[in-house]
């Protein structure tokens, strides 16, 4: 079907064709993706350059799963059935310009690659633990879940059966001194128990990693409880119990690497730093959104929606490139406007670009006939407006963070619900 269809390749939907009954009556969505894995050498991906692997899969529906912590409401870890419904999609929203998602995605295969064909650890060592740092909201969690999603479908054949445990580390500090070491222990004997079952693929989402693993320096200056370090201690010891199971992949996140400790950063094969959106990333999240509002009807450009999709970041420069001044008012208006916008956005992160065009549509006075171009021009006044509010807020924030001295990893939970207030404000 695929080489009946066209010459070339792109990331995208295939429509299923109308002309085959088996494919209209059991395939809900055909999707070319990762062609950029092809693309280093290529501009334009042609049929016979590249083996087409295909993947079919269900998406599984039943929601998240959890785990009671026993004596408070917080439970232990959400649970899912991979590939899950909730983590359609967010592979491909997730936009970086560094091949960082390629990167991980090739660190993860070959781990698992090595242990399938039995490398032995003590020679070459690989620990199957993913540390992804980075400012709030440049999309460390999703990526991290999106990945475990593009995995558990890669990697159906080898294993039938995937799970996502998200780790709730606060509900792991318990307010009986010294329980906190046993309940990740508990923590750890529940993932065991998943792990054994050898079809089973188990990924371990660790968010804020350093509210667990806490510098045990701090704790040996006196300023942390004993408690603290039995929890670090805990992990540690779990997750080297945990690494002699092949099936296991630990995903992690922090905010502050500078918090955790130097053990647990060690034994991470793979630190990296996500960072804010660069230009390209910032002008293809906001074409993203644009083009859902599109698709939405919520914006209405017959010429863009149906002829003439807004282009890519690629496509605008080489246009601004070739085009002569006058020209400029013609069909790169828009596309140049948008890129007006994600310049303006510089150090905005992809949570708050997300966010951007809902506040523009709610800023608009009647947005039923609101145009492209006077969408386009409110979501600039919006992205000025954020920019001035979040340098306000973080000349407050600093002042804020000076004020709380924060002791033990208690204290982060006072820590977070501070933050969760000051931003609801
Ligand atoms: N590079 C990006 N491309 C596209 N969307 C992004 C990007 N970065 C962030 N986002 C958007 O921001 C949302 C929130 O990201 P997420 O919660 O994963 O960030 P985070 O880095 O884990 O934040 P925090 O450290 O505050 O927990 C994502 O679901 C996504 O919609």
């Amino acid at each position: 079907m695929l080489e009946k269809r066209s010459l070339s390749y792109v990331d995208g939907p295939v429509p299923v064709p109308v002309d085959d009954c088996f494919l209209l009556e059991n395939v809900q969505r055909i999707q070319i993706c990762d062609t950029d894995e092809w693309l280093d050498k290529h501009k334009v991906l042609l049929f016979w350059q590249v083996r087409p692997v295909v993947y079919v899969f269900q998406l599984n529906e039943d929601g998240p799963g959890e785990e009671p912590s026993g004596d408070d409401t917080l439970s232990i870890f959400n649970e899912w059935a991979l590939p899950a419904k909730e983590f359609d999609g967010l592979w491909e929203s997730l936009i970086y310009e560094t091949g960082l998602k390629q990167r991980l995605l090739r660190y993860a295969s070959s781990a698992l690659f090595f242990t399938e064909r039995g490398v032995d650890p003590c020679l070459v060592s690989w620990n199957r633990i993913i540390l992804l740092h980075g400012p709030p909201g440049t999309g460390k969690t999703s990526l991290c879940k999106a990945l475990a999603q593009k995995l558990s479908i890669r990697f159906k054949s080898r294993y039938s059966e995937c799970q996502l445990v998200e780790v709730n580390a606060h509900s792991l500090f318990s307010k009986w001194f010294s329980e906190s070491g046993k309940l990740v222990a508990k923590l750890f004997q529940k993932i065991q128990e998943m792990v054994e079952e050898e079809n089973n693929l188990v990924f371990v989402l660790i968010d804020e990693v350093e509210s667990l693993a806490a510098a045990r320096q701090a704790a040996l200056s006196g300023s942390e409880p004993s408690d603290s370090i039995r929890v670090v201690n805990a992990l540690l010891t779990q997750m080297d119990k945990l690494k002699s199971w092949p099936n296991v992949i630990i995903l992690t996140t922090s905010n502050i690497t500078a918090a955790i400790d130097i053990a647990f950063v060690d034994r991470a094969d793979i630190k990296a730093y996500v960072g804010p959106p660069t230009l390209q990333a910032r002008y293809e999240i906001l074409r993203s959104c644009l083009q859902e509002l599109l698709r939405a009807g919520i914006l209405t450009h017959p010429q863009l929606h149906d002829h003439f999709p807004l282009p890519t970041y690629a496509t605008l420069k080489e246009k601004l490139h070739s085009c002569e001044a006058g020209e400029l008012h013609g069909p790169v208006y828009l596309p140049r406007l948008l890129l007006e916008a994600a310049e303006l956005c510089q150090g905005l992160s992809g949570r708050a670009l997300r966010k951007l065009p809902f506040l523009a549509h709610a800023s608009i006075t009647n947005p039923s006939t609101c145009t492209t171009s006077t969408f386009l021009a409110a979501l600039i006044q919006t992205a000025r407006r954020e920019l001035s509010e979040s340098r306000a807020e973080h000349l407050y924030g600093q002042n804020f963070g000076e004020a709380v001295i924060y002791h033990n990893q208690r204290q982060s939970l006072v820590r977070k619900a501070f933050r969760a207030l000051y931003l609801q404000l």
